[in-house]
């Protein structure tokens, strides 16, 4: 084994089926050091089975998961390196805030405190609340408690699902900070979200599943980029948009003063610009449009047999 080549979670060919409904068919991808990857795909997709399979609450029916390069299983060593949040731990009521955080370390057999329990405790932002019974947490609070049990161990890998549930936008905020800060000393971040903004904002890469199956997964930035609609600044905007409808290639297109929006397949930006000026238009600027990641997702998963199909 060599651990240096082995990104921090890897899904082979993962599959699980319940009953009549196959949650996961043959999903395959990785995430590795500094990654922050959103895992992405609308309701139903088989994302929290997912992440059940990756940190062995679930055994997957064929295919494995790997985190640091070893087999997954239920009380596996490695799970000790991986902080996680999926359906939540059921937090004792009559315990308060710490007490659970306590009795949850404790099946690590490790000493109290946890490595990171100072800044877990100070991301979930719980006060003097942390001395409180857990029965008279909101759902929020419980949340951000959930959160600090994932991440007081300083863990090298975290596995969260939907972890800004129930956070007001500050919560969030802080949440993302942390978690980009976790990457950029090293960990790897596999986090679920229907909030496609928020993880727009948060993520480095994306795996977007649907109906069990893999859609795409890569970089984030490169699945942004829209190669075929540019914004082009000009003197005339009216001008342009009459030149530019002549332009072969340039199906549409919109004026909003002086900036025309254009999308024209295949065509490169220079031919445009070629077009325009030639016409005698002043162009001062030329941008590659990109697209929201709302807008990426929903084409993607919009006709989701054809694309469940690639
Ligand atoms: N324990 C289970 N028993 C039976 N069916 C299950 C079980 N867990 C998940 N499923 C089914 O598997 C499919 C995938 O569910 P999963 O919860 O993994 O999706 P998800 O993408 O996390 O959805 P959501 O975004 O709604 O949380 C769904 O059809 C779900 O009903």
């Amino acid at each position: 084994m060599e651990p240096s080549t082995d990104p921090m979670v890897r899904a082979r060919e993962l599959s699980k089926r319940y009953g009549r409904t196959q949650a996961v068919s043959e999903l395959g991808f990785a995430v590795e050091s500094g990654q922050i990857c959103g895992l992405l795909g609308p309701n139903g997709a088989g994302k929290t089975s997912t992440m059940r399979m990756l940190v062995g609450l679930s055994a997957p029916d064929t295919g494995s998961a790997e985190i640091l390069g070893s087999p997954v299983a239920l009380g596996a060593g490695v799970l000790r390196r991986v902080g996680v949040l999926i359906d939540g731990p059921a937090f004792v009521p009559h315990l308060s805030g710490l007490g659970n955080l306590r009795l949850l370390w404790s099946a690590t057999r490790r000493a109290w405190p946890p490595p990171a329990l100072a800044d877990a405790l100070d991301l979930a932002g719980l006060g003097p609340a942390i001395d409180r019974k857990v029965k008279g947490y909101s759902m929020g609070m419980k949340q951000r408690l959930m959160l600090a049990q994932a991440l007081m161990r300083a863990p090298d890998v975290l596995i969260l699902d939907e972890p800004a549930n129930g956070l007001d936008p500050a919560e969030v905020r802080a949440l993302r900070e942390h978690l980009a800060a976790l990457a950029r000393h090293g960990a790897a971040v596999l986090v679920s979200s229907h909030q496609l903004a928020e993880v727009q904002q948060l993520a480095t890469h994306i795996v977007v599943m649907n109906h069990g199956r893999l859609v795409t997964a890569g970089p984030l930035a490169g699945l942004l980029d829209d190669t075929s609609t540019y914004r082009v600044q000009v003197d005339d905007g009216e001008r342009a948009a009459t030149v530019l409808r002549r332009t072969a290639g340039a199906a549409t297109i919109t004026v909003r003063g002086g900036e025309v929006t254009v999308t024209a397949p295949g065509v490169p930006a220079r031919e445009l610009v070629h077009s325009l000026v030639t016409a005698g238009v002043g162009v001062t600027a030329v941008h590659q449009a990109s697209r929201s990641l709302e807008e990426v997702f929903l084409t993607m998963t919009r006709g989701d047999d054809d694309h469940a199909a690639r």
